[in-house]
């Protein structure tokens, strides 16, 4: 088990993030979490990568609770908005900053980011500035500058929103591939078309921050794929 949350809650100030949450995640599973606006998914995301910590029950991460910057090394984190992860002066910066800041040797610095580079088709934007790229072009060198810190796992808030066909269909290209190649990739979508054939499992959250249910995407009912399908 790589993921488990036992009865987890997160409470904002006045605002119930999470309720009594259970489920677990194997290394290299594709999941994806599924439900209503404000049902809890983005909550769920911060606990897992350690930037919220549950206000009651318990999270482990690989059997044990996690430290940050245990998570910060082994699971990446793609957030919705892409331009508020992007600060760098150019995409190349962007991606050399995660592997600089973990401390690796300039050259494997300089590996990986030819390698994204490479992976995501990013050749001609290397030199431009992040924060001017067009939407799904800040979302591939977001997705890039998680991928060069080489993490275990990788997290994306609802992926493919605000991008076009074509920069959606590269997506799932891509996150197939890292699946196939042993990543644990967990996103959140209100797409159920698009995203059950790319996920092993599906954990679905409901109005009341609760866990509705979670399934094997094989094993989905029909009663289930119609709920998800209104989403
Ligand atoms: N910073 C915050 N302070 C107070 N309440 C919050 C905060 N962030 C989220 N919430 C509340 O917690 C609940 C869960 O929100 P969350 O953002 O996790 O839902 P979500 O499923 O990701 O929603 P969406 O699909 O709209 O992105 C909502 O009721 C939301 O209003």
């Amino acid at each position: 088990m790589m993921f488990e949350f036992d009865c987890v809650s997160y409470q904002y100030a006045d605002t119930v993030g999470l309720d009594e949450v259970s489920f677990t995640i194997d290394a290299g599973d594709a999941v994806a979490i599924m439900g209503p606006n404000g049902s809890g998914k983005s909550t769920l995301f911060k606990l897992m990568c350690g930037l919220l910590k549950p206000t009651a029950g318990t999270y482990t991460y690989q059997h044990a609770t996690p430290d940050f910057d245990q998570l910060r090394q082994t699971v990446g984190f793609v957030f919705q908005n892409s331009d508020v992860q992007l600060f760098n002066e150019t995409v190349t910066d962007e991606l050399a900053f995660g592997p600089l800041q973990l401390g690796l040797p300039e050259a494997t610095v300089q590996q990986r980011v030819a390698d994204v580079i490479d992976l995501l088709g990013l050749a001609s934007l290397a030199n431009r500035v992040p924060y001017q790229l067009s939407g799904g072009e800040q979302k591939l060198v977001a997705l890039g500058s998680v991928l060069t810190m080489n993490p275990q796992t990788i997290i994306l808030d609802e992926p493919f929103n605000g991008l076009a066909i074509s920069y959606q269909n590269r997506l799932i290209d891509l996150l197939n591939t890292l699946h196939a190649h042993g990543k644990t990739i967990i996103m959140s979508s209100h797409d159920f078309a698009k995203t059950v054939p790319m996920v092993d499992r599906i954990v679905t959250l409901n109005e009341n921050h609760q866990l509705d249910f979670a399934t094997e995407t094989s094993a989905l009912t029909v009663a289930q794929e119609e709920l998800l399908n209104r989403l």
